[in-house]
């Protein structure tokens, strides 16, 4: 039985967006906290957000953790305690003496259901605004990371990765309705692009998109542009946190551009699946 056939048309899902620091102990109550409260409102998915230290590159090793780990363990515990999917942020993980960029995905149970390593590594340079080597520090993934909840099927990108329009095709082909980003974006991109990039994917996909951000700090060194996304959807219009899964039936169904592909004429694949 695939995603589609077997939806509850609706559910909640919940978009954390908090003041992260680099006071571990704390960001992981301020989660446990919100996680509860989100709960406690019906969320049955919950996306956090990247942790601080996906933007402070010397930072990446004092706080890189191994997986399972403590951060990891507690986020468990989380979801388990609130019977909810926990798409837990991203958080730097150590493996074999490198550095990844990882988002962890937890099921009711606390079921550690899959980790996404950061695939696409941010290394731009815009003269004046912002230079950022992410590849001098971590190791990129090379692997798509899709799971299925109750309510439909989700991909899993990170910050950069919403960039690439051929990894959320992938994800559309592999039959995803939702797409969920944590990331950063700067204050150079985050006005420009951040929202235009959720509703690119969202319009091309017929998919839901959400993002989580950390909220803006001014006072620190890299300022998180903020604003996470509930949820942008489709064609016609932007959504509240309960995505509708038949509303996104039906916008398939009237619009079919998945059926109308020329998939005789150009084609998006995946090359390879490695680990990691
Ligand atoms: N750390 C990141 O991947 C930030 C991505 C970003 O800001 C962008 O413009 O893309």
């Amino acid at each position: 039985m695939n995603a589609v056939t077997r939806v509850m048309s609706k559910f909640r899902l919940a978009v954390v967006q908090l003041q992260v620091s680099s006071d571990k102990a704390n960001n992981l109550s301020k989660v446990r906290r919100l996680v509860k409260e989100a709960a406690g409102q019906g969320g049955k998915v919950v996306l956090l957000p990247v942790r601080r230290s996906e933007c402070f590159l010397s930072f990446f090793s004092k706080y890189a953790e191994k997986i399972p780990g403590e951060t990891t363990q507690m986020l468990s515990e989380v979801a388990k305690e609130n019977k909810l999917h926990l798409v837990g942020g991203s958080i730097p993980e150590e493996d074999g003496g490198k550095l990844y960029n990882t988002c962890a995905v937890f099921g009711p149970e606390g079921e550690l259901i899959l980790k996404h390593r950061k695939i696409h590594l941010f290394d731009i340079d815009v003269p004046g605004k912002i230079r950022f080597q992410e590849s001098e520090t971590l190791s990129p993934g090379n692997s798509l990371s899709t799971f299925d909840t109750p309510f439909c099927r989700v991909g899993v990108g990170i910050c950069y990765d919403m960039r690439f329009a051929e990894l959320a095709q992938l994800y559309n082909r592999k039959g995803c309705q939702l797409l969920v980003y944590p990331g950063a974006f700067n204050m150079t991109t985050g006005p420009a692009h951040w929202e235009l990039l959720q509703r690119a994917r969202a319009l091309d996909n017929q998919t839901y998109v959400a993002t989580a951000s950390p909220a803006r700090d001014e006072a620190a060194s890299y300022v998180a542009w903020g604003h996470s996304t509930v949820l942008y959807v489709l064609t016609l219009h932007v959504c509240g946190p309960t995505p509708d899964l038949q509303y996104l039936a039906d916008v398939r169904q009237q619009i079919p551009i998945s059926s109308q592909r020329r998939d005789d004429l150009y084609a998006v694949t995946a090359v390879q699946q490695g680990s990691g």
